[in-house]
């Protein structure tokens, strides 16, 4: 079993990061989690503090000369802002000066939307700084490199993952677009939402400079693909088991995320079953599945096709033009604070949606192919797949191989 967990707040000195259960053997870089945590940072409409402030990354703990040894993988993600936080984060009883009075002011104006108003009444704070310092998506950094290594577990098994942008605000790809490959991967990083569609990729650009030059924010969807999955990861057999119910709560437990999807999701609610489904026939490679209308799971098990999920992301709750809230120092109405904000952040969010799903399909590769070493995962996976009776045998199992998506067949 994989198992992972992060610690340290927004302004503190660093993010940590611990993933246990990888085997040996996996490469992991310095350079490839720094160029995820690189990602994750992009995207037209993020504040100003994606520019000023940057990830000092560090290895502590699992990986010798590049590859993982098999313990718990540590990683510490720095923050070049720290010194400027010094006093009034730090974890010891410490003289604030007059510098950094400002900073240490109690937040009394808590904004709807944020974790900020039920974690002061949960926790017993009157105060949001030490809600907002531990409920802020800077913590996702923290997950985004772990993603990185999961991912690196997953490529040495030939399965590849895509995030993109489908919607900001009101401004949707259209249904039916060839889905992104790995072949797209650099022109996606290279486009400010990270949208597949060019057309739609500048009405997209629009839409967030309207929404800031109204003082106004978005959300929207993003969506991951993972290429080459094996049939049967996950079970039907027990409601935690299923592989839709792991991916649905991991991407639920990205901040400010609302809603998911599985394959076309809430849209094949309003279809009729016979156009609902992905029909079966034999050819001569196998049973071809001619549609990818179930995103690649059938009874909370890969099928084998690709997967592909997506994650609705509310609108940011730091309004720049101020929602209404209480100020519960005194009891009196007032604006909620605000200093800076992203306009729109879901294209860091689909990196982060695409290291979440990682970590799930990495868990669940392990626990169906087990080994402690990364080519004894590989020999159970292959082994599996090439035992699969030839009568069972779905043609996407090459279809996926051959990096190309069931949707574009
Ligand atoms: C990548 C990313 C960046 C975010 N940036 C902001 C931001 O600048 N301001 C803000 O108020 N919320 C931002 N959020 C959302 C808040 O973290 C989130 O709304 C808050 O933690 C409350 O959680 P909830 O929305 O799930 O209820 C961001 C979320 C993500 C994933
Ligand atoms: C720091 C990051 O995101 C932050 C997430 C965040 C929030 O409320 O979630 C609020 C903003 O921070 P601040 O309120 O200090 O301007 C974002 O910049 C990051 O993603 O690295």
């Amino acid at each position: 079993m994989l198992r992972w967990l992060t610690a340290g707040e927004s302004h503190g000195p660093e993010l940590i990061a611990v993933l246990e259960g990888l085997p040996a053997g996996v490469p992991v870089l310095l350079d490839d989690i720094q160029a995820d945590l690189a990602r994750r940072k992009l995207g037209y409409g993020r504040g100003s503090r994606m520019k000023f402030e940057q990830d000092e990354l560090h290895i502590s703990g699992g990986v010798i000369h590049g590859r993982t040894i098999g313990s718990p993988i540590a990683i510490r993600v720095g923050n070049t802002e720290w010194p400027k936080w010094v006093e009034v984060m730090n974890s010891q009883p410490v003289e604030v000066s007059e510098a950094s009075r400002g900073r240490s002011a109690p937040l009394t104006r808590p904004r709807p939307g944020h974790a900020d108003l039920v974690g002061m009444q949960k926790y017993g704070f009157d105060s949001a700084r030490p809600i907002l310092e531990r409920a802020s998506a800077r913590e996702t950094a923290a997950r985004v490199a772990l993603g990185a290594v999961a991912k690196s577990f997953l490529a040495e098994l030939g399965i590849e993952l895509v995030s993109h942008t489908l919607s900001i605000g009101p401004v949707r790809v259209p249904e039916g677009r060839p889905l992104p490959t790995l072949d797209d991967l650099e022109a996606l990083d290279a486009d400010p939402l990270r949208c597949f569609d060019a057309a739609t990729s500048a009405l997209m650009v629009a839409e967030v400079d309207a929404a800031k030059k109204d003082g106004d924010t978005l959300g929207g969807i993003v969506e991951v693909l993972a290429y080459n999955l094996p049939p049967g990861l996950g079970s039907h057999v027990q409601w935690d088991r299923r592989l839709d119910s792991q991916l649905a709560a991991a991407l639920m437990g990205i901040q400010a995320i609302k809603g998911v999807e599985v394959g076309d999701g809430f849209l094949t609610t309003t279809r009729r079953g016979s156009e609902a489904h992905d029909e079966l026939h034999q050819t001569a490679a196998g049973i071809s599945r001619d549609t990818d209308r179930a995103g690649g799971t059938e009874g909370g098990m890969s099928t084998g096709t690709v997967l592909r999920v997506r994650a609705g992301m509310k609108p940011i709750a730091t309004v720049p033009h101020s929602l209404a809230t209480v100020d519960v120092a005194t009891g009196e109405a007032a604006q909620a604070h605000h200093q800076r904000s992203d306009v729109c952040a879901v294209p860091a969010s689909g990196v982060v949606a695409e290291a979440m799903v990682a970590l799930v399909l990495a868990n669940a590769v392990l626990e169906k192919f087990g080994g402690d070493s990364i080519d004894e995962t590989s020999r159970n996976l292959t082994s599996y797949v090439e035992n699969i009776p030839d009568l069972l045998t779905t043609t996407a199992q090459s279809e996926a191989q051959s990096g190309v998506p069931a949707a574009q067949l």
